[in-house]
C-alpha cells in the first residue's frame, strides 16, 4: 500500500500492492498500522456501497457540516469513475480549487479526503459500483452541497447531460454558498 499526499492539503492517493499468482490476486484493502504511520487511521463509523446503473450519472458535489464533516475513502469495486473533490475550507489557500482521480476496478487506486471538501464523481461506465468509509454518521440535517456544473468552478465533466437527482440539481453555487452564511 502507497499513499501519497496530494498537492491539495488533506488528500491522499492510495494504492494498493495486490499479490499475484495464477489464480489471480489477494491485496489488503485497509491496513490499521500503515494507516495509523501515515495518521490517517480512522474510526470508520460506515461503509457505504453506491451503485449506478448508467454510465454518465453525476453524484455530487456533497459534504457535510460541522460537526458532521467526514472523512471519505473512496475507491470503485466495479467499472470507473472520475471522483471529484473541491476545497470548500475557507481558511484554505486552495479555497474553490478542485481535482479529480480515475477510480478504476482494475487500477487499485483509493482517494482519502480529509473534512472540508465537496465530493462527486461521475460513472464513467455501465452498472459502476463505488465504495466508501467515512468516519461520521450520516445526517440529513448537516447536509450540504454545490452545484456540478457551478460556473466558478469550471469542473470538465465528461458529460454534459448528466443523469443527476432532483436534489442535486437544485444544489447552490459555491458563492450563493458563501453568501449565505
Ligand atoms: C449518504 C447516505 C444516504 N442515505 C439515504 C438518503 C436517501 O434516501 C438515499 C440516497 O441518498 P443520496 O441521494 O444523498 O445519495 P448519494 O447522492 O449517493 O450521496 C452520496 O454522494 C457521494 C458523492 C458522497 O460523497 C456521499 O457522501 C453521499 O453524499 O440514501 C442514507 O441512508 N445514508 C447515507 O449515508
Amino acid at each position: 500500500m502507497i499513499i501519497k499526499p496530494g498537492s491539495l492539503q488533506g488528500i491522499y492517493d492510495i494504492t494498493l500492492a495486490p499479490n499475484l499468482d495464477h489464480r489471480g490476486y489477494f491485496t489488503r484493502m485497509y491496513d490499521v498500522n500503515i494507516m495509523t504511520a501515515h495518521g490517517l487511521h480512522r474510526n470508520w463509523v460506515q461503509e457505504n456501497r453506491s451503485f449506478s446503473k448508467q454510465k454518465g450519472t453525476i453524484r455530487g458535489l456533497h459534504f457535510q457540516c460541522e460537526p458532521q464533516a467526514e472523512t471519505k475513502l473512496v475507491w470503485v469495486s466495479r467499472g470507473a469513475i472520475l471522483d471529484v473533490f473541491v476545497d470548500i475550507r475557507r481558511d484554505s489557500p486552495t479555497f474553490g480549487c478542485y481535482e479529480s482521480r480515475l477510480l478504476t476496478e482494475e487500477n487499485f487506486a483509493m482517494v482519502y479526503i480529509s473534512p472540508g471538501f465537496a465530493h462527486g464523481f461521475c460513472t464513467l461506465s455501465d452498472n459502476c459500483e463505488v465504495m466508501y468509509k467515512v468516519d461520521n454518521a450520516y445526517s440529513p440535517a448537516h447536509e450540504g452541497g454545490i452545484l456540478w456544473k457551478d460556473p466558478c468552478l469550471q469542473i470538465p465533466w465528461p458529460v454534459q447531460q448528466p443523469i443527476i437527482s432532483e436534489k442535486d440539481q437544485r444544489l447552490p453555487t459555491l458563492d450563493k454558498l458563501k453568501r449565505r452564511d
